[in-house]
């Protein structure tokens, strides 16, 4: 059977992918993630094909202009993410259920896409302080970085209604688990 699509979106520092990450040791759920193209640079300890796949961003626009994307957005000035359609479709064809971590609208494009074969979910944080507390503790980005996601996040916190789920991660235990029972019960029905 092909599997189902499970779409999270947050504005940065909202703790997405320490959920997601959780959510995907539960191997029972038969989880994959999809991994993006992105045009910025790697952080950390990020490798090519595992978080995403890092392209310049000359390359990121000739996979535009040759279609292979199902969605895209050019999230942060000059900073483009994708999702690809092949890796998708070869993904869900092999009856994994895709997990997808992307950008508000690109969030509310592939529900539309995809209808109730995909579940959305928004993660919401406490607060715009608490965010930029996370950002800053993270340790991953400079200043002015961070700044950016800062400015972002109220617009992408006017999104939150527009999605099938909201769980506000405040007490992160609290939010895992339910995060946890909104995709078995999608999953599992
Ligand atoms: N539309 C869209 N957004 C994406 C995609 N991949 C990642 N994003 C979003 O781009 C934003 C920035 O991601 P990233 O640079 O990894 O930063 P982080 O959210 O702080 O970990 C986040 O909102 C991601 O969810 C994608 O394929 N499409
Ligand atoms: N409920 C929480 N309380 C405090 N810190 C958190 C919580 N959830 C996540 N964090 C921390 O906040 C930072 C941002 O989380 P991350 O998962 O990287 O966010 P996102 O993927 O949404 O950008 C990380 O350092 C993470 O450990």
């Amino acid at each position: 059977m092909p599997g189902k699509l499970i779409i999270f979106s947050a504005p940065s520092g909202s703790g997405k992918s320490t959920i997601i990450n959780w959510l995907m040791s539960h191997e029972e759920l038969r989880m994959a993630f999809s991994i993006s193209c992105t045009s910025r640079a790697p952080r950390g300890t990020e490798r090519n094909g595992v978080e995403y796949f890092f392209v310049t961003p000359e390359e990121f626009r000739r996979r535009i202009d040759n279609d292979e994307f199902l969605e895209y957005e050019e999230v942060y000035k000059d900073r483009y993410y994708g999702t690809l359609k092949q890796q998708v479709e070869a993904q869900l064809e092999k009856g994994e259920n895709v997990v997808f971590d992307v950008d508000v609208k690109g969030g509310c494009n592939i529900k539309n896409y995809y209808g109730d074969r995909a579940l959305s979910v928004f993660i919401q944080p406490p607060s715009i302080e608490e965010l930029r507390n996370r950002l800053t503790g993270r340790g991953t980005d400079a200043p002015e970085v961070i700044e950016d996601r800062i400015a972002r996040a109220s617009f992408e916190l006017t999104f939150a209604p527009k999605f099938d789920k909201v769980v506000i991660n405040d007490d992160l235990d609290k939010a895992k688990a339910e995060a946890l029972k909104i995709v078995k019960d999608f999953l599992l029905g």
